[in-house]
């Protein structure tokens, strides 16, 4: 009788889980415990040493800058030290042998196809958005090929998947839409399909010039993007995100001391805490896997025994035969079967601490900082019903986002999400000044409480206000979201930590802690 087929783990890693060879090496061993029960699918990032802002990805595109300076050579240099670090973490995780060969003349072969590259759009004076995909490309391509050789050099068959060339057919940059992703999907399926069932995929990140560039229709983080559109494509058991921190924690643990490790999330509480400061998974990633009913574990490549997160979706239902599916992290802790961790009422975290699933709190509380508030009073006696209309076809016309909004009659509040660009604020805010007077807030923070018990708890948002006014914290907007999972309010930037913590250690832990 055939064996039936193992279940399939797509794991994606991390710039930080592969920046030195010693890292690597580390992946290596999560990589190949997880082989003796799982199908394995790896997903990379570009190698970052700490920082993602000191990483790879941030160098080639500070590269792409100096090409553009007039009598610089600065994008040659730097090309040069990204080379010459790949090729020292072949030499320390690589053993000697036919894959350290090949993947020395690889790395060596991409970056001088990048010099070259980078000469010519120096001669024309020009990086379109596609040839600054094809830039940053080389991050993900020198990662995932070394670290394919590393796989094969201990004896795994590995094979190195480019995506470069992923995307074959013409989409409107402006219509991107779900028919894009499900394009990308399928045309992921066939490309892991291609490598064998018994062979490792290794594959990049990055995933092909996509319409508008990368970095505008996708942005930072695509890579988590890239592993989400894998699972899918090939129904994969569980999607597994390996990062530097434990998993979701009710607040960002660099923030907020006594936060604690959530052992599970629901899609749409993933997705308010993403979007409103707490990115610890690229936006996008959760609507495509969660469609799909496919749970993501959040993990500590630099703890991999830890219980990390999950994301359940709604109905997911553990599959039939779990049993059967054992796997050990390389310390030989075993990690809980694929389903029987997922529903537990109890867990004891990194604090010791347990946070009981019966108990009613809201789940998390996070900031988004660097935020602009707009007051926008009518000019007129009676209220056009055009008012709100002209205002958001403005910010419209001029691409910018708006993250919260609270209105009355002949007033509307709008906190903006960060990074707008000032040039566009300022044509904005004449059309704006047309339709009635116009106060602009700057240094403002949004503080965002978060959710699904929150839709039946009386007197939350009472109990955060209150919080909020005995530490000091001035209110300048408030806004529930409708999903009614997410209590948010504008406060002043600077107080923006003090709060956090207050909210969380009086609304969240509450009676735990006490
Ligand atoms: N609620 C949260 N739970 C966990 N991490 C959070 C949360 N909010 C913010 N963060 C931050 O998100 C970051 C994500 O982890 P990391 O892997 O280091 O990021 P990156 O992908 O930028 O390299 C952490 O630095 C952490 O401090
Ligand atoms: N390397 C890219 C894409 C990415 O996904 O990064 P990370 O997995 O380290 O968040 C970046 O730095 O944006």
């Amino acid at each position: 009788m055939a064996k039936p087929a193992l279940p399939i783990v797509v794991q994606k890693y991390g710039g930080t889980s592969v920046g030195s060879a010693e890292r690597m090496l580390e992946v290596a061993e999560i990589v190949k415990s997880n082989l003796k029960s799982n199908r394995v699918i790896v997903v990379l990032s570009a190698m970052s040493s700490h920082k993602k802002a000191e990483g790879t990805t941030s160098r080639l595109l500070e590269a792409a800058k100096e090409v553009l300076k007039p009598n610089s050579q600065r994008y040659l240099d730097i090309v040069n030290i990204i080379e010459e670090g790949h090729l020292k973490t072949i030499e320390n995780a690589v053993a000697e042998g036919p894959a350290r060969a090949e993947a020395e003349r690889d790395v060596k072969a991409e970056c001088s196809r990048l010099r070259s590259f980078m000469a010519a759009a120096e001669v024309i004076d020009e990086i379109s958005p596609r040839s600054r995909d094809v830039m940053i490309s080389t991050g993900e391509k020198l990662s995932a090929r070394i670290f394919a050789a590393l796989l094969q050099s201990q004896g795994v068959d590995a094979v190195y998947v480019n995506l470069e060339k992923l995307i074959e057919a013409q989409f409107d940059e402006k219509a991107i839409d779900q028919t894009f992703y499900d394009y990308l999907t399928q045309r992921l399926a066939v490309v892991i399909e291609g490598c064998g069932e018994n062979t490792v995929p290794v594959v990049t990140g990055y995933l092909g010039p996509v319409p508008g560039s990368i970095l505008s229709t996708i942005g930072r983080g695509y890579t988590d993007l890239t592993a989400a559109l894998i699972a899918v494509g090939v129904a994969a058991r569980e999607l597994q995100i390996w990062k530097e921190v434990d998993g979701i924690f009710t607040a960002d643990p660099r923030k907020a001391p006594k936060a604690l490790l959530l052992a599970s999330i629901s899609p749409e509480e993933a997705a308010e805490l993403t979007y409103y400061g707490s990115e610890v998974i690229h936006p996008f990633t959760m609507e495509q896997v969660i469609r799909a009913s496919i749970p993501i574990r959040i993990k500590n490549t630099f703890k991999p025994d830890g219980d990390g997160t999950v994301i359940i979706p709604e109905g997911w239902v553990p599959p039939q035969h779990a049993e059967s599916i054992e796997c050990l992290t390389p310390g030989g802790t075993r990690i809980p079967k694929l389903g029987e961790d997922y529903l537990g009422s109890k867990t004891p975290n990194g604090n010791g601490l347990a946070l009981s699933e019966d108990q009613k709190r809201p789940t998390a509380v996070t900031i988004k900082d660097h935020v602009i508030v707009l007051n926008v009073h009518s000019n007129r006696k009676s209220v056009s019903h055009g008012f709100f209309a002209h205002i958001f076809l403005a910010l419209d016309r001029y691409g910018i986002v708006v993250d919260l909004i609270s209105t009355s009659e002949v007033h509307v509040s709008m906190a903006l999400s960060p990074n707008v660009k000032e040039s566009k604020l300022e044509r904005a805010l004449v059309e704006l000044r047309k339709y009635g007077t116009v106060d602009v807030i700057r240094n403002m923070a949004i503080l965002s409480l978060v959710g699904k018990q929150m839709r039946n708890m009386v007197g939350i948002a009472g109990l955060m206000f209150e919080t909020l006014a005995k530490h000091n914290v001035n209110i300048e907007m408030i806004s529930q979201g409708a999903s009614e999972i997410n209590i948010s309010c504008v406060i002043e930037e600077e107080r923006a930590e003090t709060a956090l913590r207050a909210i969380h250690d009086e609304c969240i832990l509450g009676d735990i802690c006490s």
